[in-house]
């Protein structure tokens, strides 16, 4: 604890442990210290005694409260030093060549300290904006030419990409949403649908969509469909019914922005981890989806799976469809293998196939034919899969 009263130092430049703008050369430049600035003193309580030979005038843009003086900074020394661009810069004002702990542009002291420096700082400014220019469009320059030779670094920076679009627009869109629409509602999933549509330009995807008219059902309906990636919401866009709301793990709703637009644009959020619980959400949007009039898009696989084939399906799709008596909807998108796979790095432009294939009715199903129903639509699928993937004659061999 710093000791307050008589003796405690009567200069900003004390507290703060920055050294008083002196000139450098010259007859005033000080003898003391080999011609330096007087050096700002450490943190013992000894300096507070010593009050420094003659007043500088102290800085006006960061006040100190009179009568009050600020504590000590609790900085070590050096960053102090550092904050008030006495540091880094100091060998400019002082006439001496740069120190040999150097680091570049990227370390200089902030524009506010730098300016404290006068005209030599004002041009180590320029300098500095002009080696940041220079990294700046070394860095462009050179990322084609490393995502060229390295796939690595093309899928880090095109996925990095991906997750960053979806994290910004989210954080653009969610006000938006709020002010048209007032909060939650399946009616924000349209502003959503519109922003996420456009993505597939930035990744060079394209989508040959067949079969909208099957989605051209009278009232609520289940929808299920593959889920290869997280590319999946692109081609969820692409096709997605007005009042539709998916089905999503719990976790989905912690990841940020992205948590709170989907949270606004109306997604049911299930614990995978609990069937009793993921049954109990489940059953409350089999009463409601009637009432409320909306289609639930289901990923009965219940996980990412890019391996060009479909994993089981579990059933909780299948339960709803009955309990509501509800049509099922298969849409299959194409596999992704050919453009894009994490394990080889691989992520290029290309096309997707989509099929929205003819409802499934579920009128007079009971909760014992849901087993039937779940392996009747995972057949479906599996065959249009392979057969909009090109490899119509695998499904036989593979079954
Ligand atoms: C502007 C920028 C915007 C950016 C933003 C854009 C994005 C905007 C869109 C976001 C979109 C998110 C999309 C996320 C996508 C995922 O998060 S996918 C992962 C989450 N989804 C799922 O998991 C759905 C599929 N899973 C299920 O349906 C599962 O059945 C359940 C309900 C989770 C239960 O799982 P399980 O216990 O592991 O599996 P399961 O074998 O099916 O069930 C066990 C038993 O319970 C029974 N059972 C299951 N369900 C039921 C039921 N409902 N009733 C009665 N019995 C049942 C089964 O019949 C079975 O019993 P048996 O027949 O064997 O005797
Ligand atoms: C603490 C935060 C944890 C949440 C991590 C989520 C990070 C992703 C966040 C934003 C990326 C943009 C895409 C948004 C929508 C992605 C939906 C999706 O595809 O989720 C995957 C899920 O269907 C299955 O998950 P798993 O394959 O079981 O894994």
């Amino acid at each position: 604890m710093v000791k307050q009263g008589p003796k405690a130092p009567t200069y900003y430049h004390e507290w703060t442990q920055i050294p008083p703008r002196m000139p450098t050369r010259g007859p005033n430049a000080p003898s003391s210290h080999h011609g330096r600035h007087p050096q700002p003193p450490h943190r013992t309580t000894k300096h507070l005694r010593a009050p420094l030979p003659a007043p500088p005038q102290p800085p006006t843009s960061l006040p100190t409260a009179p009568g009050r003086p600020r504590p000590p900074s609790p900085c070590p020394p050096r960053l102090a030093e550092g904050r008030a661009g006495a540091g880094r810069t100091a060998h400019i004002r002082r006439g001496q060549p740069r120190a040999k702990g150097w680091k570049g542009p990227g370390f200089s002291s902030p524009r506010w300290a730098r300016g404290l420096g006068g005209v030599k700082g004002r041009e180590e400014s320029s300098s500095m904006e002009l080696g940041w220019l220079l990294w700046g469009a070394a860095v462009l320059l050179l990322l084609p030419v490393l995502m060229e030779l390295s796939p690595a670094v093309n899928f880090a920076l095109r996925i990095g990409f991906y997750y960053l679009l979806f994290f910004v627009c989210s954080a653009l869109t969610a006000p938006v949403c709020l002010l048209v629409n007032g909060g939650r509602t399946v009616k924000n999933m349209r502003i959503i649908k519109t922003v996420v549509k456009t993505f597939k330009y930035f990744f060079g995807l394209r989508f040959e969509v067949k079969g909208l008219e099957n989605f051209e059902v009278e009232g609520p309906a289940i929808i299920v469909s593959n889920h290869q990636s997280i590319l999946d919401m692109m081609g969820l866009m692409e096709v997605l019914p007005d009042n539709c709301v998916q089905v999503g793990k719990k976790e989905l709703m912690y990841a940020g922005t992205v948590g709170l637009i989907i949270y606004l644009g109306g997604v049911i959020f299930i614990n995978r981890k609990s069937t009793s619980s993921a049954k109990m959400v489940m059953a409350e949007v089999a009463k409601t989806m009637a009432t409320d009039n909306v289609k639930v898009w289901v990923y009965p696989e219940g996980t990412r799976n890019c391996t060009g084939d479909l994993l089981p399906f579990k059933k909780g799709a299948f339960h709803v469809a009955v309990q509501a008596q509800v049509p099922v909807i298969p849409v299959v998108y194409s596999s992704f293998t050919t453009f894009y796979n994490p394990k080889k790095n691989l992520f290029t432009s290309g096309k997707i196939k989509v099929e929205v294939l003819p409802p499934i009715e579920t009128k007079g199903l009971t909760s014992d034919d849901v087993s039937e129903l779940t392996d009747r639509c995972y057949r479906i699928m599996r065959e249009t899969l392979f057969r909009l993937s090109g490899r119509p004659g695998e499904v036989k061999d593979s079954s």
